[in-house]
């Protein structure tokens, strides 16, 4: 226990013992881990107190500012003594968006944190004595996201647009992120000063009133090509060939523009809906070699270089020898799928976002890929279904959102019997906990790679293989 330094942080100074600490308080506090997300850990009594932007090694006065039964939470007030981890942050509102946790320390000192992350998981949610094998770090650290999503808003008289803060819908105005390309901050700019030119007014969700909810900008890592789709509590805009005459005006790369129309009381971003004002409904990119088309709608890797990085670990852990039916479960725009094909015999692709799987037939097709078909379903409904269709996949790719795979896919994957499964994972929580699960149903967890696909930030990929234990 670190007691209360008086003088040093103008802590009372007496012992904590057996006292709970108390809001306010000061007190003086080694940071000895780091949480998940990316919060220092300190010890007062036994008792966890996380404190952001903190580093293994701080000595820190620390106010407390929120006290649970269990825990508490601490802001820095003062660091007494520097962690070796710590550097300058480059971001004046990495605190306050909460995306990059990690601005403070090195990126070595990250890759650390992440690498233990996956562990614990591994050995404290899925109990695997399996060692996780060392972290991919990604070839880019800034700049690498191919994907904005800005709300904008009206906030104390002006327009605002940038990103929520932590846990609220107050934006923090921001149009330059250091995760985002240039480019991002100036399409963001124009849409503002279009909205500023045309008094078009900002959503405002007490309300459900106000006509533009996010910009979305979206391009291809490769190709260049860029989308920007303004999400819309409408189904027009004023003046939108003037909105287009900007956009273009301001950049040569855009080749999609388009009005998503979400009209519903709901913290979904996209709707289902979209209209052109510019150029093509989908750009084009090129990912391991094969060119994807990729809607507004359709789930794609946010960061492109450690993506190829990522199905680079999954093709290792597939080990496909080209006799194989490769069965890809939440294959999005068919993308994990499509740059395995020429690996194995054929890929049959399963996913619930009907414009994904559209993108997904069409990437096949203008990539002259003939041995993989796609199906618009529920990734539970489509296993059991091919389970009962006595479909035997040799090789199965699970990729899920970051809740993991439900339990009747896990059911249907261990009824199909694959020789492999391979879980491609951007929460190594629920990762663990499904290896667990198809580990009980007798597959063994063989392998585990942690690879780090969003740099600065507390989320990292993992990808697992695991191979059936009884061959029949
Ligand atoms: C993490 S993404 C992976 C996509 C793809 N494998 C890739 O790497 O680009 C997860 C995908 O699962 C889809 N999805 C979410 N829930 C689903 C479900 N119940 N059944 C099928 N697909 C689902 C999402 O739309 C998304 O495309």
């Amino acid at each position: 226990m670190q007691k209360a330094v008086p003088g040093i942080c103008g802590g009372t100074g007496k012992g904590w013992g057996a006292n709970m600490p108390q809001k306010n308080e000061l007190v003086t506090l080694d940071i000895i881990d780091m949480a998940h997300d990316g919060n220092g850990v300190g010890r007062l009594d036994g008792m966890a107190v996380f404190v952001p932007a903190s580093a293994v090694g701080d000595r820190l006065c620390v106010r407390i500012v929120k006290v649970n039964r269990t825990h508490c939470y601490g802001r820095i007030e003062q660091i007494l003594r520097p962690s070796p981890d710590r550097i300058e942050p480059d971001c004046p509102v990495s605190r306050r968006c909460g995306g990059c946790v990690f601005r403070h320390i090195s990126y070595e000192a990250e890759l650390r944190c992440k690498q233990a992350f996956v562990q614990q998981n591994l050995r404290r949610i899925g109990k695997l004595e399996l060692a996780a094998e060392p972290i991919e770090p990604s070839p880019v650290t800034d700049g690498y996201r191919n994907k904005a999503q800005y709300p904008v808003r009206m906030q104390k008289g002006g327009l605002c647009a940038g990103f929520f803060a932590p846990r609220t819908h107050e934006v923090i105005d921001c149009h330059t992120c250091k995760l985002q390309p240039p480019v991002f901050g100036e399409l963001l700019e124009a849409v503002l000063s279009y909205m500023h030119t045309y008094h078009v007014s900002a959503y405002d969700e007490s309300l459900g009133a106000g006509l533009i909810r996010h910009v979305y900008l979206r391009r291809g890592h490769r190709s260049g090509q860029i989308m920007v789709c303004l999400v819309v509590n409408g189904t027009h805009l004023p003046n939108e060939n003037a909105l287009v005459d900007l956009l273009l005006s301001r950049c040569g790369e855009i080749v999609s523009i388009l009005l998503n129309v979400n009209e519903r009381n709901t913290n979904v971003i996209i709707g289902e809906h979209s209209r052109v004002l510019y150029g093509k409904p989908a750009i084009s990119d090129v990912l391991c070699g094969v060119r994807f088309e990729l809607s507004a709608q359709s789930f794609y890797q946010v960061n492109s270089p450690g993506a190829e990085l990522l199905y680079g670990v999954a093709a290792e852990f597939a080990a496909l020898t080209g006799t194989e039916t490769l069965l890809d479960l939440y294959c999005g725009a068919g993308t994990i799928g499509l740059s395995l094909a020429h690996l194995c015999r054929q890929v049959i692709g399963v996913e619930v976002v009907p414009q994904a799987v559209e993108n997904a037939v069409a990437n096949a097709a203008r990539n002259g890929i003939k041995n993989a078909r796609f199906f618009c379903a529920d990734a539970g409904q489509a296993a059991a279904r091919l389970a009962r269709e006595g479909v035997r996949p040799d090789v199965i790719v699970l990729d899920p959102p970051r809740k993991g795979c439900a339990p009747e896919v896990l059911d249907a994957v261990a009824a199909m019997a694959p020789r492999r499964v391979v879980m491609v994972s951007c929460d190594s929580a629920t990762m663990a906990r499904d290896c667990a699960a198809l580990a009980a149903a007798g597959y063994s967890p063989r392998r585990c790679r942690p690879v780090d696909m969003f740099p600065r930030t507390a989320h990292v990929e993992a990808v697992a293989v695991l191979s059936r234990l009884k061959s029949d």
